[in-house]
């Protein structure tokens, strides 16, 4: 049988760890092993979990006893458990997230497991293609103060994101069914207003509707959604569930990106003890559940996530398949090729910061801002030029600062936010 793999980091100050990862690989699978009698044994032998490795981590002198920890990776029969994230979730580290200090720090799929997913419907190469824009890194604007306003001030707040010559434009998180800006009526005035803004820049433009309600409902609101012209989808994942998410990418009448927003990732991924490393929970996870596009937060701006976290969201974002080869997956001749994931770092990012985004995610990134654009002392439109020239700078292998001297909306936004080079 083929097998998916778990690999935990297991803080303990004098655990034998060898007898540890055994008891994990039995216990979440045939619960016990040694007292079956061999005949049973025989039988349950498909169905056992298996220790892969095992690597100790003493701590150096003079370290706390406490960083002593061990990377146990454990592989687990892909027979026990039903083709969807929840099953495997709840398998690997269901119980086991709450006994003790022990994080989820890695995830590998057996062909046969992912052969339940078709991934990203779009993925990068397809918003890409619905932009026609191949040879940059996307820019993309948030709303901000839309709570409480009416459908007028968001026309006009929309317009001026896509004059500054943003691709797209999201929602923010916060905004959910309302009286005052209802989601067919935001779309259709939104629309209206990239119509007049592509007469004066001749882009095209994505506009990410804040997908919500209640989880029976979504399919259906996403429907009507498309129905009133939403060319974009944005969604909560965390807050629904990963497999709410999967059934949303997966539905053939949702014909359009999904961009995977990760508010309540916080309360998962910070601790080095606890939780879900933030390349499973917003990287393989997100892909595997078919997110076009993946925000999180960057390593440099007001919600900050380690640098080397954000390479490795990257990485698992973009690579050419999901499935590791392993000798427990006999069939590797299935590996399937999940679409890649547009990877978007985003909160605090201004337009100093752009050298820093681009040396780390290259041209396959999506620059997302909201108060870096709206912020800006000339305005919104000359926030979304300042990024524009920003990245065409950076992309010449320009200085920001000598850009600036013939782009003033770039040299505003160095005066507001500098940069650090
Ligand atoms: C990581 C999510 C970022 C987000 O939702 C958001 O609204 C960012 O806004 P700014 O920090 O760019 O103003
Ligand atoms: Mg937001």
């Amino acid at each position: 049988s083929a097998y998916c793999l778990a690999t935990y980091r297991s803080f303990d100050e004098k655990a034998d760890f060898h007898k540890k990862a055994t008891s994990i690989a039995v216990g979440l699978t045939v619960g016990s092993w040694t007292e079956l009698p061999e005949a049973q044994k025989a039988q349950m032998e498909k169905h056992l979990g298996k220790v892969i490795s095992v690597e100790v981590h003493e701590p150096a002198p003079g370290e706390a006893a406490s960083s002593r920890y061990a990377d146990i990776t454990i592989a687990y029969p892909d027979v026990n458990f039903s083709r969807d994230i929840p099953a495997l979730l709840v398998t690997v580290f269901g119980k086991l997230s709450m006994d003790g200090k022990i994080r989820l720090i890695d995830l590998s799929f057996s062909s046969d497991f992912l052969s339940g997913f078709s991934g990203p419907k779009f993925g990068m190469q397809g918003v890409r293609d619905l932009l026609g824009v191949h040879d940059r890194p996307l820019l993309m604007s948030i709303f901000k103060s839309v709570v409480g306003y009416e459908l007028l001030a968001l026309r006009e707040q929309f317009y001026l994101q896509a004059a500054g010559g943003v691709d797209l434009i999201k929602d923010d998180e916060i905004l959910f069914e309302n009286p005052l800006t209802p989601l067919e009526k935001r779309i259709e005035i939104c629309l209206e207003a990239a119509e007049q803004a592509t007469q004066l820049t001749g882009q095209k433009l994505l506009y990410a509707v804040n997908l919500t309600g209640s989880t029976s409902k979504l399919a259906a609101q996403a429907k009507k959604a498309i129905a009133a012209g939403a060319n974009a989808l944005l969604f909560n994942v965390l807050a629904y569930g990963f497999d709410v998410l999967h059934e949303l990418s997966s539905d053939p009448e949702i014909t359009i990106p999904i961009m995977a927003h990760p508010a309540l990732a916080g309360a998962t991924y910070p601790s080095p003890h606890y939780g879900i490393s933030p390349s499973v929970l917003l990287g393989k996870l997100m892909r595997l559940a078919g997110a076009d596009l993946v925000l999180f937060p960057s390593p440099y701006g007001s919600v900050v996530m380690p640098r080397e976290e954000n390479l490795a969201i990257k990485h698992v974002l973009l690579t050419k398949n999901l499935h590791q080869d392993y000798a427990y997956n006999a069939s590797s001749d299935a590996i399937l090729k999940l679409a890649a994931s547009f990877p978007v770092p985003s909160a605090g990012i201004h337009p100093g910061l752009v050298p820093h985004i681009l040396r780390d995610f290259g041209s396959d990134v999506i620059v997302n801002a909201g108060g870096g654009i709206h912020g800006h002392r000339m305005g919104t439109i000359a926030g979304g030029h300042a990024f524009r020239q920003a990245i065409d700078a950076t992309l010449q292998g320009i200085s920001l600062r000598d850009y600036a001297q013939t782009h003033p909306e770039l040299q505003s936004a160095i005066d507001t936010w500098g940069t650090p080079e």
